[in-house]
């Protein structure tokens, strides 16, 4: 029953300074996976309050890359929470950033200079650049990815539309990213939506539209600087099947985020046979 009991529970339960002093904990992190080209978790943050955004950092924030605080619901947010929420991201070496939406909406206004201030003034550390409801020409989109560096900012750009039915041209999509990344776009995000239904990739049952996914795969010369935007569960699987656990998934939702890992890692029926006996190892260890 002892037995049982210790290989059940992880050792940090009884004893978690020591632990911490073994530096046990910080192997099963992914600090060291990050610097060695991990595939890239984003996720979307539609309002946490302090309490679920500190758990999900806690429960899974070795797993995540980028918060994005979806759409235009930043300045919606209470100043301290936001500011609470950006300096916990960064004390992880996170990348956090307003919806893309949310700059869409200060070209409309014409507010840019506006939102590049706001932006730094707040201490996001990464911006969207999108046009999935405006239309943004691609000069002004060159000037907004430089805009954001000359900040400080890391750029993500976002390819597609967001009126349902839209679909992905791919070798308009190449041709996208290819300008965005010479312009230093850290990566592309392939629209999806918060529902991943309906739009580009998947759809309107948020299933693959395996023909346009083998088009991308056709055209676009490196997918690795692609992100998919793939809220659910099977849409997941398939891209990880597709590209393996190295590929870039965006629009997660926050609870989520553990369990995404696990299927990256083989620790998960849909992708069991990933991952590397060694790792498997390690991270069975640990739970004893
Ligand atoms: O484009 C997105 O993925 C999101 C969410 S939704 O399209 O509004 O559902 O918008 P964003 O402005 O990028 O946060």
């Amino acid at each position: 029953m002892k037995e049982l009991t210790r290989s059940i529970w992880p050792p940090a339960l009884a004893d978690p300074s020591g632990l911490r002093a073994s530096g046990a904990l910080a192997a099963n992190t992914s600090g060291a996976d990050r610097a060695h080209g991990r595939g890239q978790t984003m996720i979307i943050d539609k309002g946490l309050g302090r309490y679920a955004f500190a758990d999900l950092m806690e429960t899974a924030g070795d797993y995540v890359d980028c918060v994005k605080i979806g759409f235009g619901t930043a300045p919606l947010s209470k100043t301290e929470l936001l500011l609470f929420k950006i300096e916990q991201a960064k004390l992880r070496g996170l990348l956090i950033m307003p919806g893309g939406t949310l700059l869409e909406a200060a070209i409309r206004q014409e507010l840019v200079t506006e939102f590049f201030d706001s932006v730094c003034k707040l201490g996001f550390n990464a911006i969207e650049v999108s046009d999935g409801t405006i239309e943004l020409n691609r000069g002004l989109r060159t000037a907004l990815i430089q805009e954001g560096i000359r900040n400080g900012l890391q750029v993500v750009t976002e390819y597609g539309k967001k009126l349902t039915g839209s679909l992905v041209d791919a070798s308009e999509l190449a041709d996208t990213a290819e300008t965005d990344l010479a312009a230093g776009a850290k990566y592309v995000t392939v629209e999806a939506r918060e529902s991943g239904v309906g739009v580009g990739l998947f759809d309107d049952k948020g299933n693959c539209r395996e023909d346009m996914l083998d088009g991308i795969c056709r055209f676009v010369p490196d997918p690795g600087r692609l992100m998919w935007e793939a809220p659910l569960k099977h849409q997941q699987v398939l891209l990880l099947q597709t590209f393996g656990p190295g590929v870039h998934l965006g629009n997660i939702p926050p609870g989520d985020a553990l369990a995404l890992e696990t299927m990256r890692r083989g620790l998960r029926s849909d992708t069991f046979g990933f991952g590397h006996a060694a790792d498997h190892r390690k991270q069975i260890e640990y739970m004893i």
